[in-house]
């Protein structure tokens, strides 16, 4: 099972919802916000009115000092006037300071509630959740997003609410001192609203698609580093450089955008209150020359005007940020409001440790409508004993673990443990007695001691040192430089699959778990670390309930039950020699697996008698099939490493001796269309052997695979040797061809 691509169809983790904010909710919301802080928030406010009476303050006393002060030579009166305003100044240098006080205490203390909010709802969000959200969009609400509300907190709601006051009092006052005048503003007033108008939707458009881009971008450079060892060793530099040019020239056209139609909203408000500046201006002071108006009451008005242009200047500068804040907010909202995947029901109650058995009853489940998986499965697991899944690639195998450890609800029937539904039972006491290893384990980049510790957190270093031993790594940890301090590197990186596995089997054990579950734990491993962690796994599972899904027959021959699925049905379950004996399905695959010998340095062979398995060779003489045998070639193909590649002429005939090869057309272009999976014992290419056409689709090996191959050249001359052969082989060449074309026009036409 891939823990990434999991997919729920039911009630677990709904995908994140949109959450689009206009620009007046994510204020209301920003205020909100920022009151969860009153007395903080209350302060701040009180701050702002102080500054805003400062504001009007200033220009009003203009009135009084020419008129009243200075025209009357009145010195005692300018001494007053200057006092209250020096009062007033440093009253507001105070107010200042608790401002910027209060609203750097808010926006990090919003960060920081906003990130452990986000983080702790990330924790309950289901493998669809993850499978369909980009991870550097969950990256970037942590990072770019978080800062740019804290921005909008700190400066631009503060900056907005006090300019916004500051317009409607001062034009209120400008009635108060010469309403004609006002008249006069008002009517030009809604230049400067109308003003940015054209703007404001492209800058929301194109800012949205920027940051979407450059989450996109984050998203690339993150996938690269993931995979740069793909990208070097297919030589994709190139490639991947004009893919992330091209997204770079799109994001400079959005980004130029954004930025200019941004600056275009704040410009043209200006360009619009200058006008309004002028026509006041021109207004007063005509009527200041007809005798209507005092210098001074001008002056005032002059003041509070420019009161009005510096607010509205400031107010488009506050704008932006808000804008960025808003846009930001809405994906945060987005992560916030994603639904937590089954949740506890208000009932569920706590599953005491497995006693009798484990069970799916009547299970039918679908990742998407219409798309059954599981048609009505019915297993039971009982307690303490081995039981193995297999089947063919895609029947279903992993869906049945997935339910058994509850990352999703059946849509029919039910799973029991000791007759509990765990649709009724809290998550907690199913995945204290849970543990399980999967095909790829991620390690954290932290210290092998700590990722062990991850199985249990209360765990002493004593245990850590006990599970490891059992793990059989411990001897490995001890000649590391730092022991069981040594950091492991990003995912795990610094060490090798078979080392991570280990490792990641360590945690299960440190758990102590009462069902393990195992899903593919050992097959991506070579041969020989299989074998020993399968032996190591075998011997310290002894007492628990053990599920292992795999598709390697090998170590599952001691299992207590073996059970069987096809197209998401049991088709068989039994013993391995009762399976054997029943000569079905189970015994079929078994027969396909067996007769390779894989040496420690990795070479397979093949038996003269599997050989004569394949079809087109049971005709054949021993003495044919031996010289077979030798002319094959065992060749490794490293994980992510293509075999052929549709249109290479063909030239090998290829048998699996071990892992995993996907089958793709390339469709539409570019686009990859899987055609199917190979495992264990399956072949491919004969066509090659007969003539030297083009493939027609590509292999490539999805886990470390090692492959048992015949040139076209060496089998010709057996050919010669036994014309049946020939014959055989053309007439299954051509018919597996009708069936590879027949895949291919499906996968086109789906
Ligand atoms: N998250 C998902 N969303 C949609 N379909 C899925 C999802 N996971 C699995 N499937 C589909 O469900 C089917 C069964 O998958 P499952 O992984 O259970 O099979 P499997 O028997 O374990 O196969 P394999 O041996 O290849 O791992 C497959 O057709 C697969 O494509």
């Amino acid at each position: 099972m891939n823990d990434q691509t999991a997919t729920p169809k039911n009630e677990s983790g709904k995908a994140a919802e949109e959450h689009k904010v206009s620009f007046w909710a994510f204020i209301g919301q920003a205020l909100h916000l920022a009151f969860t802080y009153r007395l903080l928030a209350s302060l701040v406010a009180l701050a702002l009115l102080v500054q805003i009476a400062f504001n009007l303050l200033m220009p009003l006393s203009y009135r009084y000092i020419f008129d009243n002060a200075i025209l009357n030579k009145d010195m005692g009166l300018l001494a007053m006037l200057l006092g209250i305003l020096a009062v007033g100044f440093l009253l507001n240098a105070g107010a200042g300071l608790m401002q910027d006080y209060g609203t750097a205490t808010i926006g990090s203390r919003v960060s920081k509630s906003l990130q452990e909010k986000m983080f702790s709802n990330l924790q309950k969000q289901s493998t669809d959740f993850f499978s369909k959200t980009p991870q550097a969009d969950i990256i970037a609400c942590f990072g770019p997003d978080v800062m740019a509300i804290e921005t909008a907190l700190v400066r631009g709601l503060p900056s907005f609410c006090m300019r916004l006051v500051t317009i409607v009092t001062s034009l209120t006052l400008l009635f108060v001192i010469e309403w004609r005048l006002a008249m006069v503003a008002l009517l030009l007033m809604p230049m400067i609203a109308f003003a940015p108008k054209p703007f404001g939707p492209r800058a929301r458009k194109f800012g949205r698609s920027r940051d979407d881009l450059q989450s996109g971008n984050a998203g690339m450079v993150q996938e690269n580093l993931l995979n740069h060892l793909t990208i070097r060793t297919f030589n994709l530099s190139k490639y991947r450089e004009q893919q992330f040019g091209d997204r770079l020239t799109r994001l400079q056209e959005d980004d130029f955008k954004a930025n200019f139609f941004t600056s275009m909203i704040g410009r043209s408000t200006n360009v619009a209150a200058g006008f309004l500046q002028i026509g006041v201006l021109g207004v007063g002071a005509v009527l200041a020359v007809m005798g209507f108006l005092t210098t001074g009451l001008l002056i005032a008005f002059i003041g509070l005007l420019l009161n009005i242009g510096g607010a509205t200047d400031n107010l488009t500068q506050a704008i932006p940020l808000l804008v960025q804040g808003m846009n930001s907010y809405s994906r945060i909202q987005k992560l916030l409001g994603a639904q937590a995947a089954l949740p506890d029901s208000p009932t569920a109650k706590v599953l005491p440790a497995i006693q009798e058995n484990l069970k799916l009853q009547g299970v039918e489940f679908a990742y998407q409508p219409d798309h059954p998986i599981l048609r009505g499965v019915d297993i039971e697991i009982p307690a303490g004993k081995t039981v193995a899944i297999v089947g063919g690639s895609g029947s279903g195998k992993s869906t049945v673990l997935s339910l058994l450890m509850r990352l999703y609800d059946p849509n029919k029937g039910k799973i029991l443990l000791d007759n509990v539904d765990l649709r009724d039972a809290t998550e907690a006491s199913l995945r204290a007695q849970t543990s399980v290893v999967l095909q790829n384990t991620a390690l954290f980049d932290t210290s092998i001691a700590e990722n062990i510790r991850m199985g249990r957190l209360d765990a002493t270093d004593d245990e850590i040192v006990a599970a490891a031993k059992d793990a059989g790594i411990h001897d490995l940890i001890e000649t590391f430089p730092d022991g069981y301090q040594s950091v492991v590197g990003s995912q795990g990186g610094s060490l090798s699959g078979g080392q991570r596995q280990r490792i990641a089997i360590a945690r299960a054990l440190l758990r102590n778990p009462r069902i393990l579950f195992l899903d593919e734990a050992t097959s991506a491993l070579d041969a020989h670390t299989e074998a020993e962690i399968g032996a190591t796994l075998d011997a310290i599972s002894a007492d628990w309930t053990v599920v292992s899904v795999t598709h390697r027959f090998t170590h599952i021959t001691n299992y207590d039950l073996i059970i069987v699925m096809e197209k998401g049905l049991v088709v068989e379950s039994g013993t391995h020699e009762e399976l054997l004996a029943k000569d079905g399905r189970y015994a079929m695959l078994w027969r396909k697996q067996s007769g390779f010998t894989i040496t420690d340095d990795g070479k397979a062979s093949i038996s003269v008698e599997r050989l004569r398995g394949i079809p087109f060779l049971s005709e054949c003489s021993d003495e044919v099939l031996l010289k077979l045998s030798k002319s094959l070639v065992s060749e490794s193909f490293a994980a992510g490493k293509p075999v052929f590649e549709e249109g290479e002429p063909g030239s090998k005939f290829y048998i699996v001796a071990r892992g995993k090869l996907e089958n793709y057309v390339k469709l539409e272009g570019d686009k990859e269309t899987p055609l199917g999976m190979l495992d264990d014992g399956d072949y491919f290419g004969e066509m090659a052997l007969i003539r030297p056409v083009p493939r027609t689709w590509s292999v490539r090996a999805v886990v470390d695979s090692t492959c048992i191959s015949l040139d076209r050249q060496q089998f010709m001359e057996l050919m010669d040797a036994d014309p049946k052969l020939k014959e055989a082989v053309t007439s299954t060449a051509y018919e597996r061809a009708a069936e590879w074309t027949q895949a291919i026009m499906e996968a086109a036409d789906a």
